[in-house]
């Protein structure tokens, strides 16, 4: 790859490890040496991402996130020398199997898009957006208020393919579909993908993960109880206060009543994500017109509604149902932190275990795909962030035995039985929040 660039020089394991800061980043992909210091505030896949790799072999990470031609030539300019050896450690027997399913999956043909999928999905939700409108119209509010939070469900889901470029496969072309969602969803689809990415890169690391960072409502795990800082959203988590001891001891009871206002957590991550300075700024103005435009039309839609208790029963049922139906994604995540007892900086593995162990499934019948999308396959999803959704539930054909062969327990409870883990787990922890003497109450 980097035949053409000046410096030749070796790097050892042990000199790439000085460079692992933002002020001094290097990363290793494929035995090259990548000095991205100044490279980082321009990488699509954000600055964050990088310092998490910073002085380490990110080859696993990088050929997770499918890099077109245009991301191999910009590395050029950035190589500053080649490695003593390939690879820091012999490659894990879970990476070479990865490799392995990889291309089988890829020969099979699972890589490509399915267009008639997207085809159908695109007509469904034309026709239920019409069927709220028509539901409005005729003041069906409950079905309406229904139909609207499923019409929501359905298209995050989608908002989640154009987040992994799994659509168009090229990112300004499923950027361009993310503005059209931000439009009728109200999330930005930036901030979703810069969490997400994150997500993927750190999965259940409690300093780095934001999808389990939600102090002061829950705590997955006693490691919070550290006041520790997010990496992610640059503050300091604190669990030292009155207000959060008391909503952690009680976490197993609000979890459910949380997800009726989960959308709000939407509007809110989006409206501080299009305020805030220094992040990629290409799509701002057509996201920040986009989110705008949705609460004109969706408060207009809401005013359509002749009296005050229609269009606030409506407004809330549409909200409250949003947040339920969306339930499962929160059981594929916050299942395996729970079921390992900590974060899972507590064990040391490569990339492709740290996927396989981060993550459960939730099992469910074909027929209910369309439901959830086939992202009920999250450790399918981890492994191949670029897979088509619609291929998951393929996928795991390959990823089971995978999984059996190295010894990792496969999870994939059914959508209750995650519900009952989930809420078991933030019982313990919160046993532990109100069992703490005061002069422990930050854990060592
Ligand atoms: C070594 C030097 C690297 C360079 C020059 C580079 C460059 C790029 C480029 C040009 C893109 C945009 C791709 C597109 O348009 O589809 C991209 C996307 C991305 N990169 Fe990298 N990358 C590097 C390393 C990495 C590493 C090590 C990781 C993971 C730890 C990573 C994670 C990502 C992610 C998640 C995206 C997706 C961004 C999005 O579409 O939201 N990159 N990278």
């Amino acid at each position: 790859m980097c035949i053409q660039v000046a410096t030749e020089k070796p790097v050892t394991w042990k000199e790439l490890k000085l460079h692992a800061s933002a002020e001094d980043l290097w990363v290793a992909v494929r035995g090259r040496a990548y000095n991205l210091t100044e490279y980082q505030y321009l990488h699509p896949g954000s600055s964050l991402i990088l310092q998490h790799v910073a002085g380490t072999d990110a080859s696993e990470a990088f050929q997770a996130f499918k890099h077109p031609a245009s991301a191999r030539l910009e590395m050029l300019k950035y190589c500053v020398g080649f490695m003593e050896t390939a690879r820091e450690k012999p490659r894990t027997d879970a990476a070479q199997q990865l490799v392995q399913v990889r291309s089988k999956m890829e020969a099979d043909g699972l890589f490509r898009v399915n267009y008639w999928n997207y085809f159908i999905l695109a007509a469904g939700l034309a026709v239920a957006f019409l069927a709220v409108l028509l539901c409005v119209r005729e003041r069906w509010v409950v079905p309406g208020a229904l139909l609207l939070s499923l019409f929501w469900q359905q298209l995050a889901l989608v908002g989640h393919d154009v987040g992994h470029n799994q659509i168009l496969r090229t990112r300004s072309l499923d950027s361009m579909i993310g503005i059209g969602i931000t439009l009728f969803l109200g999330a930005s689809v930036q901030w979703w993908k810069y969490n997400h990415n994150t997500h993927h890169v750190t999965p259940n690391s409690s300093e780095h993960d934001p999808d389990i960072q939600h102090l002061p409502f829950f705590a997955l795990s006693n490691q919070f109880f550290k006041n520790l800082r997010s990496t992610f959203y640059q503050a300091t988590m604190v669990f030292d206060n009155a207000i959060t001891k008391m909503m952690i001891s009680i976490q197993h009871y609000t979890f459910l009543p949380m997800m009726l206002v989960a959308r709000f957590g939407f509007y809110a991550m989006s409206t501080f994500h299009l305020l805030a300075k220094g992040r990629p700024a290409i799509y701002k103005p057509f996201e920040v017109a986009a989110f705008l435009g949705f609460f004109t039309w969706y408060l207009a839609l809401c005013f359509c509604l002749p009296t005050w208790t229609e269009r606030i029963l409506f407004f809330a049922i549409s909200h409250a149902c949003f947040g339920i139906i969306n339930l499962q994604t929160t059981l594929n995540h916050w299942g395996r932190p729970v079921e390992h007892g900590s974060a899972l900086e507590n064990y040391d593995n490569d990339w492709t275990t740290t996927q396989m162990m981060a993550t459960n499934n939730v099992s469910c019948p074909v027929w209910m795909d369309w439901f959830h999308g086939g992202l009920q396959y999250q450790i399918e999803h981890h492994l191949f962030p670029d897979l088509p959704r619609h291929h998951l539930r393929a996928a795991s054909a390959y990823v089971r035995p995978m999984c059996e062969n190295l010894g990792i327990k496969y999870h994939s409870p059914t959508f209750f039985q995650a519900l009952g883990e989930v809420l078991g787990a933030l019982e313990i922890v919160a046993g532990q929040a109100r069992n703490l003497p005061k002069e422990q109450m930050l854990v060592k």
